[in-house]
């Protein structure tokens, strides 16, 4: 299905240890994390909060494990804070994973979020940006990609649950609001079908526009869980909303036929936040790889 070198296969150290909630994964260290990546058959990693920033440190840990890494989380607050704070941050991180030898820029729009709010409800409660607020975001956006550019590197905007761009008519609008030379788009499975979005509508639709790609799967029990008892995005990470492909309800055989057949070039990266403690990282991260294998030939 894909040719030789098309797509590196990634994990991301969520699983292991998670950022949004630290308790999680507290007692794991950075030397098991990137260990059973490796041993997991995986080549590539993002970065995680145990990480060490001096980057000789991190590419020797990564490359005794024959690990890269394929990019890194950055929150934008271009619609509640002044660009040039959002700007100054950007620089840092965009130097240090140039530094590291990644490509791409993963992106999301912090501003009013509630994904990192432990009680607050997420389907009544997300973000609707205002008309400013998208103006913000656009232009701020347009001006991250050119500072990306600089290094030749490219920004990849992660839609994201409880945020102002969630949904399909949220993702078209940041799509058509931007110039395709300046910002990309990542596409996260987990996230689009939490949100009740046609994931393979969404793939289809802006296909030319995807340059990374987060492999995450959702259970269908705790997401209507979620909705009947409105818990918030934390919440259901906790209580297991999100699993490795392979292990909820999305089908991914056709997710990897549309993307072999444009010829996407870049890092899927495995993604499945969930309470290390519940669901061995290692076990899981197995079961993924076998899974990619068995559906995509990769
Ligand atoms: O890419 C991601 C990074 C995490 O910090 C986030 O909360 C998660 O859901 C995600 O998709
Ligand atoms: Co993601």
């Amino acid at each position: 299905m894909f040719k030789e070198n098309q797509v590196k296969l990634a994990i991301a150290p969520i699983g292991w240890t998670n950022d949004d909630m630290p308790e999680l994964g507290g007692e794991v260290t950075f030397e098991q994390c990137i260990s059973e990546m490796a041993l997991a058959g995986f080549t590539g990693s993002e970065v995680g909060n145990k990480y060490p920033s001096d980057t000789n440190v991190l590419k020797k840990a990564l490359s005794l494990r024959g690990l890269e890494i394929a990019s890194a989380w950055f929150s934008s607050f271009l619609t509640s804070k002044p660009y040039e704070e959002t700007a100054e941050a950007f620089k840092e991180h965009r130097d240090f994973l140039y530094e590291m030898g990644a490509k791409v820029i993963v992106v999301s729009e912090q501003g009013n979020s509630i994904q990192g709010q432990m009680e607050t409800p997420l389907f009544d409660k997300k973000p609707v940006f205002t008309e400013d607020e998208w103006t913000l975001l656009l232009e701020g956006l347009h001006h991250l990609g050119v500072l990306a550019a600089e290094k030749g590197m490219k920004i990849v905007y992660h839609h994201h649950m409880g945020t102002g761009v969630q949904t399909t008519d949220e993702i078209a609008r940041l799509m058509n609001g931007t110039d395709p030379e300046k910002v990309s788009l990542l596409y996260d499975t987990g996230h689009l079908v939490f949100s009740g979005e046609d994931y393979l509508a969404v793939l289809n639709t802006f296909m030319d526009r995807i340059h990374h790609v987060h492999l995450k799967d959702v259970r269908a029990e705790i997401t209507q869980k979620v909705c009947d008892e409105k818990l918030s995005f934390l919440q259901a990470v906790k209580g297991g909303v999100f699993t490795v492909p392979g292990d909820g309800l999305i089908d991914f055989r056709p997710v990897f036929k549309a993307l072999s057949e444009a010829r996407y070039k870049g890092w899927f990266v495995v993604e499945a936040e969930q309470d290390p403690a519940i669901s061995n990282p290692f076990e899981y991260a197995v079961k993924a790889r076998h899974y990619i294998r068995e559906t995509s030939g990769l």
